[in-house]
């Protein structure tokens, strides 16, 4: 498997960046995760020592894993998904939708059926669903989670959780999804794709990195990208239910996976350019235990 030794580059390309635009130097503090600014030359020298050292030591950075092709960045994946399973039998896995991840579930499915896999003890909870699709549509998350994994492995269907699409009070389905994540402890392994315009669930460009589980107004160019799964653009819904960034930063790992040539621009801004919410998916450079796989097109702006 190749390994990327990314981070340390990241942190410089960050540095310098920050140094000759802002005369600011943002940079992540590794001890407590969080964003501050070194606004004299010798303390940002400082800063990178101290990272130098973590960087050394295999601590908080990220990992970047290229995978050839998407087959090969879905094998990858589930890979590191089994792991966590093998290693925490009653885990809770955070799970996603999207094309990308389908090929990571098939091979899990094919991983149980060989007898590698036990998911009876496993928990989920996912990240997002359609406000106003019921579960027997077949363009709902849940509707998709049961075709590609539930229905084909051993979890049994009461350890499998959704936001109710169907609620149509807002603040009481959030409230509840948001307690009951709580209630199962946390995430242990939260699974992400990546939208063109770098959301992460369905947080869009502008979210606030503070939110929990809320309702999102989904913007054109989601309902663009989505609205092949539907007969119309017509037809996507224009809301949906999601865990905000700051339940996703919560979960104790993050796996994201990202697959062809056209992620590879906002896989790029995601990792290496700024942190902000106008590219949702770049809060995750201050997660301390994330992983990247993503194919060779998809990283080929890197
Ligand atoms: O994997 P895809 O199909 O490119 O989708 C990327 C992202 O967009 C969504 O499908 C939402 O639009 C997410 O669920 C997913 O992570």
């Amino acid at each position: 498997m190749q390994f990327y030794h990314f981070t340390a580059l990241k942190f410089n390309v960050f540095f310098i960046k920050y140094a000759k635009y802002d005369k600011k130097y943002w940079t992540k503090c590794p001890i407590r995760g969080k964003m501050h600014i070194c606004n004299q030359a010798a303390h940002l020298k400082v800063v990178q020592i101290v990272l130098g050292i973590f960087y050394e030591l295999g601590g908080f950075f990220m990992r970047i894993y290229q995978a050839k092709d998407y087959a090969d960045m879905s094998r990858k994946a589930a890979n590191i998904v089994s792991a966590q399973v093998i290693m925490k039998p009653n885990c809770v896995l955070g799970l996603a939708t999207g094309s990308t991840p389908i090929g990571l579930y098939k091979q899990l499915v094919e991983w149980f059926k060989k007898g590698d896999l036990d998911f009876s003890e496993v928990m989920t909870v996912n990240l997002d669903e359609y406000k106003g699709l019921s579960r027997e549509n077949d363009q709902s998350y849940y509707y998709f989670m049961h075709q590609n994994l539930f229905d084909h492995v051993n979890i049994p269907v009461e350890n499998t959780h959704l936001p109710n699409g169907m609620e149509p009070d807002s603040q009481k389905e959030c409230k509840r999804y948001t307690e009951l994540i709580q209630s199962l402890g946390g995430v242990d392994l939260q699974l992400l794709g990546i939208g063109h315009n770098g959301h992460i669930g369905f947080n869009e460009p502008g979210e606030s990195f503070d939110k929990q589980v809320h309702c999102v107004n989904l913007t054109e160019s989601t309902i663009e990208a989505n609205k092949r799964f539907f007969a119309s653009a017509d037809d996507v819904p224009k809301q949906a239910y999601t865990m905000g960034i700051k339940t996703i930063m919560q979960a104790k790992k993050i796996l994201i996976v990202a697959s062809g040539e056209d992620k590879a621009e906002i896989v790029h801004k995601a990792f290496f350019g700024p942190i902000t919410p106008q590219v949702p998916a770049s809060v995750l450079q201050l997660h301390n235990d994330v992983t990247l796989v993503a194919d060779e097109a998809a990283l080929s702006y890197l």
